[in-house]
């Protein structure tokens, strides 16, 4: 199969094949990110592939003319592109990454997994009913920042809530650099709501707990299409099939949603940068106390402390970010460092809970 890919290439060019291949690979995903590591020679000989599905006998891949089982190999998730080496694929190239979800695996070694790939957008879906809850949201927009993708507050069933500004406002000051706002997920809202975001090329996920709406939201966005069932029988260890269904949907507008179990697991862990990112204020002032290892807690010159004396930081928003690191150092701990970190977020967590008596 020979195509020519050099539009990808700036400067772009013209003509039929060009920009058909074009719009098939752009449909999927494909942005100037990924065509800045390749050269026109690599994609003639390995064309670029995006990962639908990972499963254990291998790995779905989509291109322009591609729709493929390839053999375990590539050290690839769920997003990922790779360059198609089309005699032997278990050696084909994975792209450098623009965003990366991953977590801790359960169990003793706890090792980094990835999780998802390539998401641009992440939409953090809450209600406008008891399931609002800031401290889950910044949580939530941690993780995003960590991942490098970037978080949009969605709060639904707005068509059930007297009074949505509130929970608009709240949500809006998580972060200066987060957008919120409100939606009835069904119905037409969503497609216009979002259009900023679900555009040609790009890839948008949903995080969220159950029963908030993010279903609803897909369906919204796939225009009443039914989300392929495209099941493919996968080999387990023990020679059994499980099914499993396809993870990548690609829109009718050209924007791919991607919707793995995986994201739906995802916990806070290792996301020091994320954390300190939600809160720039205090991470600001890190550093600034006179005990290098001050505990912010009531050691004398802490700079936090000072700050939320004069009212630079609520205290709260202190609470919960002591809440949030000793989560994340928990997660992000050994099962060995985990028993004594254990008490450490006891600990935590007793303080705040002696700080919001007060
Ligand atoms: N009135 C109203 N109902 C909504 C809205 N969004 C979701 N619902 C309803 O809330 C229920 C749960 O919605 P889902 O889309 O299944 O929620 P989910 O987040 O996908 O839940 P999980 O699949 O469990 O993670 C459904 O009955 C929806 O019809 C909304 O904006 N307004
Ligand atoms: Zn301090």
């Amino acid at each position: 199969m020979i195509r020519d890919y050099s539009q990808f290439l700036p400067p772009f060019g013209e003509g039929k094949t060009v920009m058909r291949a074009r719009s098939k690979l752009e449909t999927l995903g494909w942005q100037p990110f990924f065509a800045q590591q390749t050269s026109t020679d690599d994609l003639m000989a390995t064309p670029p592939v995006r990962v639908a599905e990972v499963h254990r006998n291998g790995l779905h891949v989509f291109g322009d003319g591609v729709d493929q089982l390839i053999p375990p190999g590539p050290d690839a998730t769920v997003g990922d592109w790779l360059l198609l080496d089309q005699e032997h694929p278990a050696e084909s190239t994975v792209l450098h990454r623009k965003s990366l979800f991953k977590r801790r695996a359960p169990g003793t070694d706890r090792r980094l997994q990835m999780i998802a790939a390539n998401v641009d957008t992440v939409f953090i879906v809450t209600s406008c009913n008891q399931d609002f809850n800031v401290a889950r949201l910044e949580r939530y927009v941690a993780m995003a920042f960590e991942a490098d993708v970037t978080p949009v507050i969605l709060l639904t069933k707005a068509d059930l809530c007297e009074d949505i500004d509130p929970y608009v406002q709240a949500a809006s000051a998580i972060s200066r650099r987060v957008f919120a706002l409100a939606v009835n997920a069904l119905g037409q809202e969503p497609t216009a709501k979002l259009k900023d975001w679900c555009k040609l090329g790009q890839t948008i996920a949903f995080l969220g707990s159950s029963g908030v709406g993010k279903s609803t939201l897909v369906n919204a966005l796939m225009g009443g299409q039914a989300v392929e069932t495209g099941a493919i029988r996968d080999d387990d260890a023990k020679g059994r099939h499980t099914t499993t269904r396809r993870q990548l949907h690609f829109l009718p507008n050209g924007c791919a949603v991607l919707d793995t179990p995986g994201m739906r697991e995802l916990q806070l862990t290792d996301a020091q940068d994320g954390i300190a990112d939600v809160f720039d204020d205090i991470a600001a002032l890190i550093g600034q106390c006179r005990f290098r290892d001050c505990s912010h807690d009531t050691e004398p010159g802490c700079a936090i402390k000072n700050a939320v004396e004069r009212g630079e930081i609520a205290p709260d928003r202190l609470a919960r970010w002591t809440k949030l690191v000793a989560e994340e150092r928990f997660n992000s701990a050994s099962l060995s460092e985990r028993k004594s970190d254990g008490k450490a977020l006891r600990k935590a967590i007793r303080a705040i809970q002696k700080n919001n008596r007060k």
